[in-house]
């Protein structure tokens, strides 16, 4: 439709050499969107103290040996809590314990690895760390994954909890249990584990233990003698935990006398070293030199190395059923280590574990490099990123404006910037273009034509330019999600009427305390996923907190609105939105744009259409009007994001022939982490 410009794109990379980030356009258009291991040789910075003395451990690679570890000493463990609950400082404190780590006030987050969780403060990858703990003279495994606590990590911890007998459910003293405290809880019930509650901060001054605990005792039958109160920062109490996990969590249960049996959980890439696999063994044993096989794939591997993570990685001369570490045996391709598969011996198959159900990406957006000459480095990027989250979906995608690229499921927003962020950090160093984000919409066909041509009746939509139109359809459906909500019950009225604006249903109403509610709605989902959270939170003075699941499809009154920028339509602004909300959805999109192009000295019509008709209409300002769009940060320095705002910037540049040049924007950091950014200005030269 429109030729790449030269130009524009030179004075695109020049800008990106601030590094942007993902920004959500749609919040502006659209009324709001493992660690890499190091090399073969590099050794392990932390080790077991209580196994070997430090200096015998800095320049040779030494293995360890895992066998005096039997299933009866093994405990395998998650941590598992709301968003900023403690669990990545609960997980400092008993690493510092058992020697893994040595003491030091620096140990902040220490299984926070990666630069976007350093950076956000939250955990998106789950980490294992394998404990050595003594307790009544006997010497115990303890191997402890620290889980994510944002909604849209919930896939990792389902997945680490498949390689768990137990979790430490920790519950914030003054916060209470908040909505993934619930969500988190019943993964860990449906999964039949054994929990512990800990109550964490009781530090605070406005801790209140007894509380909590009553709490606990309603919401999950879990009798209040059973928490564990403690302050994570301070270390009060956290030895009693290590020992409740000895007394109370099982052991894992194992298949005696079979054959390797391995479930692999979790992987990560290597650079010099291909996949690095988690792998909890439910059988068997496995070693350097073995010959395995992918029950999945069916292909066959060589061992090159085993260990357990400290959580560095130590090589162990033998990984045993019960035990929890890692294998590397030259899976290069990034298909290979598929998550949930089970590795086997050669020539001595077993029974596949059940493995997990795939993650279901809940938000779609394009991905284009920002020179096309960049596609094959970007898409190697891809491939390695996505093996380190595999709940990311990818196939291909193309736009007239913006050349050939990706159309990437994510499990939330939060979750999609995180994948941009780490896309752009750690060593990756690639630039991409984000279109806004949309929800798979899914159609019933009527056209016999159509049908045959799909091979199905029924499509999912996840690129809006794509919608079929009515005439070849019998119906629309849209996602929808359960919604719970918990909050002190004064917010209760505003919170019920932010739920009614966003089409949603009451399922559900609970109090949890004297002041608390619990309240499950039924969402669609493109009603949520992109400001609803930070509404609520404003609403609520940020007390109340959300969570959700899926709840399948419904039909729906959806339309296509098509954005024209002088006339002419433009295809990567297409939007779907439900035909009560459509004039409002229109007309904010129109006022964002008119807002967001700069003035000129002629006038740009900015319409939205359904079909042929016009259903808002906006006249950007001319550039004798005196209008000033920029906004600074705090330390008056400019920042400014690349992704959606390009993508709009781009196409609207193309759209008007003219190149474009993007400006200021402001950030903040909310309290689940997104980072959410606000474009002020494109001037076009
Ligand atoms: N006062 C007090 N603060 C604590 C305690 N434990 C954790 N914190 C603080 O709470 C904040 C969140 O702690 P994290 O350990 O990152 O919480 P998390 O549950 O791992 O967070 P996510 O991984 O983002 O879900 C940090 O600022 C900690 O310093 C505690 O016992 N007392």
């Amino acid at each position: 439709m429109f030729a790449v410009n030269p130009h524009h794109t030179a004075r695109c990379l020049h800008l990106w050499k601030w590094k942007p980030h993902v920004c959500a356009l749609r919040r502006h258009l659209w009324g709001q969107p493992v660690t890499v291991w190091g090399g073969d040789h590099v050794l392990p910075t932390f080790h077991p103290t209580n196994l070997r003395p430090a200096a015998s451990y800095s320049t040779k690679k030494e293995r360890i040996d895992m066998s005096e570890y039997d299933v009866e000493y093994i405990r395998n463990f998650s941590i598992i809590a709301h968003v900023d609950h403690g669990k990545s400082t609960l997980a400092d404190r008993l690493l510092e314990i058992t020697g893994c780590i040595p003491k030091a006030a620096s140990n902040k987050q220490v299984l926070d690895k990666l630069q976007v969780e350093r950076e956000r403060g939250i955990t998106v990858k789950a980490q294992t760390a394998s404990l050595f703990y003594t307790y009544e003279a006997k010497k115990y495994l303890l191997n402890l994954i620290d889980t994510p606590g944002h909604v849209d990590f919930s896939y990792e911890v389902s997945r680490s909890l498949s390689a768990c007998q137990g979790v430490l459910l920790v519950v914030d003293a003054n916060e209470g249990i908040q909505a993934q405290t619930v969500a988190n809880f019943f993964l860990a019930f449906e999964a039949q584990l054994s929990i512990i509650p800990i109550i964490n901060k009781i530090d605070l001054k406005n801790a209140d233990p007894e509380r909590v605990e009553k709490q606990i005792e309603k919401m999950f039958d879990i009798p209040a003698s059973d928490c564990i109160r403690i302050s994570a920062k301070l270390g009060t109490n956290v030895e009693t935990v290590l020992q409740e996990v000895v007394r109370r969590l099982p052991p894992p249960k194992i298949e005696k006398g079979s054959p390797l049996k391995a479930l692999l959980f979790d992987s990560t890439f290597d650079h010099y070293r291909g996949v690095v696999a988690s792998i909890a063994l439910c059988g068997g044993d496995v070693c350097k030199g073995n010959k395995i096989v992918s029950a999945h794939s069916g292909k066959c591997y060589e061992v090159n190395e085993v260990g357990i993570l400290t959580p560095e990685e130590v090589p162990a001369e033998k990984l045993y059923a019960g035990q929890v570490g890692y294998l590397i045996a030259g899976m290069k391709d990034v298909q290979e280590a598929q998550i949930g598969d089970t590795l086997h011996l050669l020539k001595q198959p077993v029974e596949p574990l059940p493995g997990f159900k795939p993650a279901k990406p809940m938000v779609f957006a394009g991905m284009f490099p920002v020179d096309q000459s960049e596609y094959s480095n970007l898409k190697s990027a891809l491939e390695k990123l996505t093996l380190n989250d595999s709940s990311v979906s990818v196939s291909r995608d193309s736009s007239a404006a913006l050349g050939a690229g990706w159309r990437l499921g994510f499990l939330g927003l939060l979750h999609m910037e995180v994948f941009n962020q780490r896309l752009e950090q750690e060593e990756y160093n690639a630039s991409v273009i984000m279109t806004s984000p949309t929800v798979p919409y899914k159609a019933v066909l009527s056209s016999p034509k159509l049908i045959k041509e799909y091979g199905e009746s029924e499509i999912t939509i996840v690129n809006p330019s794509a919608f079929p139109d009515k005439s070849v359809v019998k119906e629309y459906l849209e996602p929808m999600i359960l919604g719970t909500i918990i909050s002190p019950d004064d917010y209760l009225g505003k919170i019920m009427s932010l739920c009614q604006t966003r089409r949603a249903e009451q399922k559900s109403f609970l109090y949890i305390d004297e002041h608390r509610i619990m309240m499950k709605y039924l969402f669609p989902l493109n009603e949520i996923v992109v400001d609803f959270y930070d509404n609520l939170k404003s609403l609520s003075s940020g007390y109340a907190s959300f969570d959700y699941e899926d709840a399948g499809y419904l039909p729906a009154d959806l339309v296509k609105m098509d954005i024209l920028l002088n006339g002419r339509p433009v295809e990567e602004l297409v939007t779907i939105a439900h035909r009560e909300k459509a004039y409002e959805v229109g007309k904010a999109i129109c006022e964002r744009l008119r807002d967001a192009i700069p003035r000129q000295l002629f006038e740009i019509a900015v319409q939205a259409s359904i079909g042929s008709k016009i259903i808002a209409r906006e006249t950007t300002f001319h550039a004798s009007q005196n209008l000033m769009h920029r906004r600074c940060d705090g330390d008056n320095k400019e920042t400014f994001d690349s992704s959606h705002l390009t993508a709009a910037a781009t196409v609207v540049a193309k759209s008007i022939d003219t190149p474009a040049i993007l400006s200021d924007n402001t950030q903040f950091l909310s309290e689940n982490g997104c980072n959410h950014k606000f474009f002020g200005i494109i001037i076009f030269s």
